[in-house]
């Protein structure tokens, strides 16, 4: 599965079509070429007007309303009719954390989105997505206006919540990176009555306070926190402050690193659940702790937190601030 891309670069070879110029423009024409000679299963999906949400067919969607929410990113609510709902289960075969591939119609590039709050009875689903200056998806994305048809496929599952297999999920998200993990949250954590065992720690870092998800969004988590701080913790985290919050008391101004990561792990109580996973004095009375770590972001932060993924996407070694910690690649993920 490809990450998140850095700023720096994108591990698809057809970005550049749109942008480069001369002997850049002739190595594009080639890869634009060799796009269209070699078969691509999930590109040449068929378009299906009548057949329920599926991975193997493109579904028209209408695109609702398009928000700004900062210089970047934009809230993006898309809709499919109800009859086109996935209705294997209870809504609907989309099991968190799931996403679906947007496609752009005018290069047939596709990248994958995920629905902050899934999809409701309506059929609507809820994106924020940001436009990378280059970006090819997402300033599509970006351009289109309401009533607007846009192609999409799914769902696709990015990870697969189940109850009872995690005694503590802890989420480190940078930028859109948290989009997955709000879904959880939606579907998983919030939901009134959950019987959920599991607690959930979620540390987030955006560039300022200016890039923090829309409020539609921070509200919910930083409510839930503190009125659940027993099963749900949050730590904000930015690289910079651009003084352009309300509070500053909300967040720190730094990365996530070794030191973070284990303050908000850290409970104060000498027999935590960290050193019960962790530490080589465990109590004996005590079953350790099943803890995983699930990290999504830029690249560059992927690898500074879990170290970096494998060959083709695969998920590579521990590395980063998670091998620091002793964490074995069972318990940690990589998205
Ligand atoms: C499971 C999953 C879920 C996701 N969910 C979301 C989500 O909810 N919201 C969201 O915003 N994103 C999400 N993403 C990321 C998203 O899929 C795209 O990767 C992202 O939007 C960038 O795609 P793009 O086509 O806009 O940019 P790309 O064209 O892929 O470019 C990405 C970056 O590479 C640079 N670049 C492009 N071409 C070149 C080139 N030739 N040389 C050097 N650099 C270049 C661009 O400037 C840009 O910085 C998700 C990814 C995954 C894997």
């Amino acid at each position: 599965m490809p990450p998140f891309p850095n700023k720096g670069g994108s591990r698809r070879a057809f970005s550049a079509t749109r942008a480069a110029p001369g002997v850049a423009g002739l190595l594009a024409g080639a890869c634009l070429a060799a796009y269209f000679i070699y078969p691509d299963e999930s590109r040449s999906a068929p378009t299906s007007q009548d057949a329920p949400l599926s991975p193997t067919h493109f579904t028209p969607a209408t695109l609702l309303s398009s928000e700004t929410c900062n210089h970047d990113t934009k809230l993006i609510k898309l809709n499919i009719p109800k009859h086109l709902i996935p209705v294997d289960g209870s809504l609907h075969g989309c099991r968190p954390i799931w996403s679906i591939f947007v496609k752009d119609d005018d290069i047939q590039v596709e990248r994958p989105y995920t629905p902050l709050e899934g999809i409701d009875e309506e059929g609507n689903m809820l994106l924020w997505v940001k436009a990378y200056p280059k970006g090819e998806v997402g300033r599509w994305l970006h351009s289109k206006k309401p009533n607007e048809q846009i192609e999409i496929r799914g769902p696709l599952q990015t990870w697969l919540w189940n109850e009872n297999e995690w005694d503590e999920v802890v989420m480190i998200s940078g930028g859109t990176g948290i989009t997955p993990f709000y879904q959880l949250f939606h579907s998983v954590i919030r939901p009134a009555g959950s019987t959920s065992g599991t607690r959930f720690t979620l540390l987030h870092s955006s560039r300022t306070p200016s890039d923090f998800p829309p409020p539609l969004m921070m509200r919910q988590l930083m409510d839930y926190a503190e009125q659940h701080s027993d099963r749900f913790r949050l730590g904000l985290f930015v690289d910079s402050d651009d003084g352009s919050a309300a509070s500053r008391n909300t967040f720190r101004e730094g990365r996530i690193n070794l030191e973070a990561v284990r303050k908000y792990t850290e409970p104060d109580s000498p027999q935590n659940w960290w050193n019960r996973a962790f530490s080589s004095s465990k109590p004996t009375t005590s079953p350790q702790r099943r803890i995983l770590f699930l990290v999504c972001g830029p690249e560059p932060m992927i690898s500074a937190i879990a170290g970096p993924y494998g060959r083709n996407f695969s998920q590579g070694p521990v590395g980063g601030i998670l091998a620091e910690l002793g964490c074995t690649s069972a318990q940690v993920r990589k998205l």
